[in-house]
């Protein structure tokens, strides 16, 4: 199942530094995992905001949630999740 994510970050600014710095790298080192297993298809960044746009390939629901929730940046994060269908249109179709 296919699922655009949208992640708007919010960090606080009295965010201790190091605390900081272990966060964001863990929030890395996850997201890598989930790209080379494939289930975190795409990730991009939205231009002028600490926020990205996600495409999660997923079995379901409950593995999103279980992706989205244990993310290391989840406490700071606003996110909007919107499941994916085709597109009649999409020349994809074709094939
Ligand atoms: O968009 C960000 O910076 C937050 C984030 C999610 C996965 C990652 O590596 O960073």
């Amino acid at each position: 199942m296919l699922f655009a994510v949208q992640m708007d970050i919010d960090l606080p600014v009295e965010m201790d530094p190091a605390v900081k710095a272990d966060t964001l790298a863990r929030e890395k080192a996850y997201s890598q995992e989930l790209q080379q297993a494939g289930e975190w298809v795409h990730i991009w960044r939205c231009v002028g905001r600490y926020s990205n746009l996600s495409i999660f390939d997923v079995a379901d629901n409950d593995r999103l949630h279980e992706i989205l929730w244990n993310l290391p940046l989840f406490p700071y994060m606003t996110i909007e999740v919107t499941p994916l269908a085709r597109h009649p249109s999409d020349i994809a179709l074709l094939d």
